[in-house]
């Protein structure tokens, strides 16, 4: 789902040659959308405008205002276009630049299984609610009067075409259209390997998968999202039903795959494969850059160097987005799509449709119509190719400017963490119940074990926060001495300190008559990283800098940065706040009044985070519960802020170091010094 950033003044402005352009009814449906708030029914939808109350009454009001415009439409007895003078269905879809339109787009869904970082933001894109999304009748009914005037090549896209629930019963409609060559679709391949028998057997007859990466955790970072295998796995199938060319759209983007253009040509060796490099294009919040651009001159010298020399297809199409070349010998193909360093406006023969039905005749432009909203108060296939027509004849003669466009805005999300423990605190509960009582049967092992790996299973954060601070509530459950029982816990006793030795219920330790003395414990958490990740958050950006990246990060001790903001900064928030909650989260603390609360976070290797929490107190019971549950909390902060890079990071161990203050003093593990 692309959001380039509409900017209207980029787009250059161009003289309509055959058409004198008045502002009739036509020109009015088309015009361009400047203004959301315009009164005109047929303009693009307010996107955010997708869950109130208040948005049926607009939708209606909307269309209300559709249907006297096709009234009026319909009253008008000459319009500016030359629809009326035109014999030849074909013209209708001919623009003022002599450009025969005969390849229509359409999107069937703004929803997407990825979130690609350069085409949408984390939290995704506001939807419009199903009902104002083309229903399959709709998307048919179009396609037939599109090919009735000329289309011949249908592409199916989004958002991610393949998570449409109906979308195979509508291949098969569209599979049925006479005079309909060409079945295409671009699919980011996650859903594909699946559906795809029963699309190809609808007609499906041109596929386009997207790839940025041939590596797993590359993939993962580039599309916050599991699934690489998967993708794979679908362009195999495709090559094994003889799609040909299977064509791979890959984004390059420079010091995060360019250097992977060469292993993509690779591919092409053995296999029908069109590996098609785009450049990087600008929209609204991917944080493009001209210094993440790569032009596809750039990236044809570097598979010359690589290949010794790559040749020029003769049978490029002139409407083709791709310049294709092919290293000699191979059997496959290698393209480049050059929005962004040599337009192929010239040339269009493209139209699009969106999901929710708006008429777009440019990419980069922002002039839509609603064929939507025409259809759903009657208008008939004569009406729309009327103004389908006079929207094709506003069509500017090329975009323009590319490297004038701002560049992207950065919000970076805003970390409550209060709202967090209070979400945690509430799912934590019963489950720590559950394990306390699970454990009073003296077969610890293996009850917690169980547990344990059913919460990892689930792998969501709130199972793993459930995983983590249960283990601090059984640890609570062994570590504290009983009152009746002088037996050191180390020392293999299996009575539990926390269960009434009579009636075996759970019950707090009863500390009224031990005396107040100054306590402070220190426990300590290790997480380990994929590599790439921590290269990649301590700003080193290529291969070779990520020992270097790290090494600095480590000597100054510096924070780090993810999409969400400081990572270690916020985890000691975080980690602050849990220690000051302790008695709330673990159910037989006690309270306790916190004096001190320290955090030490550091890079220690080029894969590992340490981090170290010391709590102090003056009072009659211990703050190991509350350093441990600091670490715990901290370092699932710290998974929480770098998630989006990897589901690979592993909070590796949490343990005590030191405990002084009480009865006896305990140091288990001297600190260690920093490593690389
Ligand atoms: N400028 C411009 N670029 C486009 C347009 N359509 C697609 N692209 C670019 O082409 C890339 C690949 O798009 P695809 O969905 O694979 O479609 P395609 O290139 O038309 O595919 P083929 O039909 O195989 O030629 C997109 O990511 C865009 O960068 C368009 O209308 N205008
Ligand atoms: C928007 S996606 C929709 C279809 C499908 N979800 C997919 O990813 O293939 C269509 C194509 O646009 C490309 N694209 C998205 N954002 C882009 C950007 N900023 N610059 C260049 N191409 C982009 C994607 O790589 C993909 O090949
Ligand atoms: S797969 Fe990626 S490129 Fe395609 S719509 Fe989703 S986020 Fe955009
Ligand atoms: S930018 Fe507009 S005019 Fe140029 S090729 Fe794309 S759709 Fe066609």
């Amino acid at each position: 789902m692309l959001r380039f950033l509409n900017k209207s003044n980029y787009i250059t402005s161009s003289l309509h040659k055959n058409v004198v352009v008045t502002r009739n009814t036509l020109n009015y449906c088309t015009s361009t959308v400047t203004n959301k708030s315009s009164k005109s029914s047929c303009l693009n939808s307010n996107k955010n405008d997708n869950n109130n109350s208040s948005s049926a009454e607009s939708i209606n009001i909307k269309l209300d205002e559709t249907k006297k415009l096709l009234e009026k439409l319909r009253n008008e007895t000459t319009t500016t276009t030359s629809l009326n003078n035109n014999n030849n269905s074909n013209d209708i879809l001919t623009d003022t630049f002599g450009r025969v339109h005969s390849y229509l787009r359409i999107s069937l869904t703004e929803r997407c299984n990825l979130r690609c970082q350069y085409c949408m933001p984390e939290e995704g894109v506001p939807l419009q609610p199903t009902s104002q999304l083309l229903t399959n009748d709709e998307i048919i009914r179009l396609s037939k009067l599109f090919v009735s005037s000329g289309v011949s090549k249908i592409r199916f896209t989004g958002g991610e075409p393949l998570v449409r629930k109906d979308v195979e019963p509508l291949i098969e409609e569209i599979g049925k259209i006479k005079g309909l060559k060409t079945i295409a679709m671009t699919t980011n391949g996650i859903l594909l390997n699946r559906k795809i028998e029963r699309l190809h057997n609808a007609g499906l007859n041109l596929l386009n998968i997207s790839l940025d990466t041939l590596d797993t955790n590359k993939f993962t970072i580039i599309t916050r999202r599991l699934g690489w295998e998967r993708v794979m796995e679908s362009i195999e199938k495709a090559l094994s039903l003889n799609f040909n060319p299977v064509k791979i759209n890959c984004v390059v983007m420079r010091d995060l795959n360019d250097y992977e253009i060469c292993d993509f040509v690779e591919m092409t060796r053995d296999k029908p494969i069109e590996i098609r490099f785009i450049e990087y294009m600008p929209f609204d919040g991917n944080r493009w850059n001209d210094k993440k651009f790569v032009s596809y001159k750039e990236m044809l010298q570097r598979i010359i160097n690589k290949f010794g020399s790559i040749e020029k297809c003769v049978e490029d199409h002139p409407n083709n987005t791709s310049k294709t070349y092919q290293v000699p010998g191979f059997t496959g193909k290698v393209g480049f799509i050059t929005s962004m360093s040599e337009h192929f406006c010239s040339s269009c023969n493209r139209l699009r449709i969106t999901a929710d039905g708006n008429l777009k005749v440019c990419l980069f432009g922002n002039a839509e119509v609603s064929l939507r909203d025409f259809m759903r108060v009657g208008a008939t296939d004569e009406d729309l190719l009327k103004i389908i027509n006079a929207a094709v004849l506003k069509k500017k003669e090329s975009h323009a400017g590319m490297y004038e466009i701002a560049k992207s805005q950065n919000r970076p999300m805003i970390l409550i963490v209060y709202l967090h423990l209070k979400l945690w605190l509430k799912n934590i509960l019963s489950f720590i119940n559950t394990i306390c009582i699970t454990t009073t049967s003296n077969k610890r092992s293996t009850s917690t074990s169980t547990s344990t790996s059913t919460l990892f299973n689930n792998g969501n954060n709130m199972n793993m926060f459930g995983y983590v601070l249960a283990t601090a509530a059984v640890a609570r459950c062994y570590s504290t001495k009983s009152n009746n029982n002088n037996n050191n816990s180390n020392n293999g006793n299996k009575e539990f300190t926390h269960i009434d030795q009579v009636k075996r219920l759970p019950t707090m330790v009863d500390v009224s008559d031990k005396l107040v003395t100054k306590r402070s414990a220190t426990a300590r958490a290790v997480i380990e990283f994929p590599e790439f990740v921590l290269s990649q958050l301590t700003g080193s950006s290529g291969v070779g800098e990520v020992a270097d990246g790290v090494a600095a990060a480590v000597s100054s001790s510096r924070d780090i940065q993810s999409k969400k903001g400081p990572v270690f900064a916020t985890s000691i928030v975080a980690g602050t706040m849990a220690v000051k909650n302790t008695s709330n989260l673990i159910p037989f603390c006690h309270p306790l009044p916190i004096e001190n609360c320290k955090f030490n976070i550091e890079i220690i290797s080029k894969t590992s985070v340490q981090v170290d929490c010391t709590v102090s107190v003056t009072h009659k019971t211990g703050v190991e519960m509350e350093a441990l549950t600091g670490c715990s909390v901290a370092s699932l902060c710290i998974y929480d802020m770098c998630k989006a890079l990897s589901h690979a990071i592993v909070i590796k161990e949490i343990k005590l170091l030191s405990k002084t203050g009480g009865k006896s003093d305990i140091s288990l593990e001297i600190p260690k010094e920093k490593t690389n």
